[in-house]
Formats: C-alpha cells, sequence, structure tokens
C-alpha cells in the first residue's frame, strides 16, 4: 500500500495482489478448516410461518471434539436446530457458522460432507448389514466395514426390508456404524427413543463414545446415560435455550432441566 501511495507502485498492481491473496487465503481455508466450532451470532431466528417465530435470540457454540447434548419437551425446536446447522433451512435473522464461516457461505455440498447424521429412523433396505452400511461409501473395504463394531448374527445377515428383523439397539448401531465409516468432523445425531436393555444400552454407549471420539457431536438426547456424559447440555424451550452447563451445574441450579429430569 506504502509503495502505491509514494508512487512506485500501480494501483492495478495493487488489485492484482489483493485479487492473488485473497485466492491464496481462500485456498488455505479450505484446505486447513477443521470444520469443528459451531458457533452462531447471538440474534439468530427462524420460523417455519413468518407469524410464529420458533427459534429466537440462539446463543449457540460447540467446541471442537465436544458433544452437545439438546433437551427439551417435544415440538421445542431441537430438531430445527439441527436442520439449520445443517442448511436445510436458513436464519431469517443472524447466522451460523463452523469454524467462523457463516455456513451460508460454505459450499453445500462440502457442509453436507462435513457433517455425519444419524437420524432416528434410518432408511434400510433388505440387504445385510454389511451392505447396508457399505451405503455409507460405496468404496469401502470390507476391512474397514467390520472394523467398528460387532453384531449378534454376523455382518452377512440380513436386516429385512426396512431393517425388520434387526432389533431397536441394531438398528441404532448400524446407523452410528454408518456415519463411523463417512467419518465427518461434525455429527449430528437424532437419538432414538425406543427402549432398549442394559446390555444393548451399553453397547450404544460404547458406539457412541467412538463416534464423539474427536468429533464435534450435537446430539438430540433422549437417554440419560447420552445427557449425563455430554460435555455441555442445551435445554430448549420454545425455540429458546432456557439453559446451559453439565449435568451436575444444572441439577444444582434446580431450574428447568432438573424439573424435567425429576419428571
Ligand atoms: N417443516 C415444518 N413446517 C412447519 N412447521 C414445522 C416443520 N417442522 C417442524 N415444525 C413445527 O415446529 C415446531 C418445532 O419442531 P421440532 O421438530 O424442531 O421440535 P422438536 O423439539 O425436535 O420435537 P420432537 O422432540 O417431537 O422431535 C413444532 O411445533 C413443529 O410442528
Amino acid at each position: 500500500m506504502l509503495l502505491v501511495v509514494t508512487g512506485k507502485k500501480s494501483v492495478r498492481s495493487l488489485v492484482a495482489f489483493i485479487t492473488y491473496w485473497s485466492a491464496i487465503k481462500g485456498a488455505v481455508k479450505r484446505i486447513t478448516g477443521l470444520y469443528q466450532t459451531i458457533s452462531s451470532t447471538l440474534n439468530v431466528e427462524f420460523a417455519y410461518d413468518r407469524r410464529k417465530p420458533l427459534i429466537k435470540d440462539l446463543n449457540l457454540v460447540a467446541e471442537p471434539g465436544k458433544t452437545v447434548a439438546v433437551v427439551g419437551t417435544t415440538g421445542s425446536g431441537k430438531s430445527t436446530l439441527v436442520k439449520l446447522l445443517f442448511r436445510l433451512y436458513d436464519p431469517c435473522e443472524g447466522s451460523i457458522a463452523i469454524d467462523g464461516q457463516d455456513v451460508r457461505h460454505v459450499r453445500l455440498s462440502g457442509l453436507r460432507r462435513a457433517i455425519g447424521i444419524v437420524p432416528q429412523n434410518p432408511t434400510l433396505f433388505n440387504g445385510t448389514i454389511r451392505e447396508n452400511i457399505r451405503y455409507a461409501r460405496l468404496d469401502a473395504t470390507d476391512e474397514q466395514i467390520v472394523d467398528f463394531m460387532e453384531f449378534q448374527d454376523g455382518y452377512e445377515s440380513k436386516v429385512g426390508e426396512g431393517g425388520v428383523r434387526l432389533s431397536g439397539g441394531e438398528v441404532q448401531r448400524l446407523a452410528i456404524a454408518r456415519v463411523l465409516l463417512e467419518n465427518p468432523k461434525i455429527v449430528a445425531l437424532d437419538e432414538a427413543t425406543s427402549a432398549v436393555d442394559t446390555l444393548t444400552e451399553a453397547e450404544i454407549q460404547k458406539a457412541l463414545q467412538r463416534l464423539g471420539s474427536g468429533r464435534t457431536m450435537f446430539v438430540i438426547a433422549h437417554r440419560l446415560s447420552t445427557i449425563v456424559r455430554a460435555h455441555k447440555i442445551l435445554v430448549v424451550r420454545e425455540g429458546k435455550i432456557v439453559e446451559s452447563g453439565t449435568h451436575g451445574e444444572l441439577l444444582a441450579k434446580g431450574g428447568e432441566y432438573s424439573q424435567l429430569w425429576t419428571q
């Protein structure tokens, strides 16, 4: 800049330099992007129907490698938070960012590669467990697929139409295995509500711990064990985060969370 002011360089070369520098910086951002810190501006708002705002004053930070559990009554807006993150919808006000970059400025294909989703009811087709897991990454080797966890009847057993031959716990573990195979940096998990026995519960928790290791995980949580293990719990009511903290902190506070807990 000084060289331009003193007349030693032309404005044209300064413009060329800035363009060149922006291109390099852009490229570096794509290469080094950790895709791990999720944050929002203070004023994020969202409405499906403009007359009825749903998400209000959303203030959210999820730190790299940490598990954030979202809890709240039905219809409080938990799934909508995940939809905003994944850009199925954009906020009406404010913005959500990953590593400080507004998700609206990240290429959609890149964003969806960076975030893995474990849905409550995964779509399963009538093939083997191995084939259903491979669906997440068609070029995966057999070794890569069996690396994650064990299934009682083995990887070659058929799951049946829509997974009817699997137990609720196996369906959840299969959905987790798919995302482990995808290996994204961020995971959004909509935890199934189905009750499972203690042994299955322990297996699901083991799979979840592996999933959360080194990843930022955002869980719409229903299981006690998941909530207790989370690094941070967000309590959502009518689209607002009304409390946040660890399980111990929130219980000690004696507010909304402790009421949810005793219900
Ligand atoms: N696509 C949509 N169009 C219009 N309204 C919607 C849409 N999706 C959700 N809603 C409404 O927004 C509100 C919040 O829904 P959301 O699914 O985010 O809640 P939730 O806390 O995840 O509920 P649950 O625990 O039952 O899954 C609900 O009143 C719901 O009916």
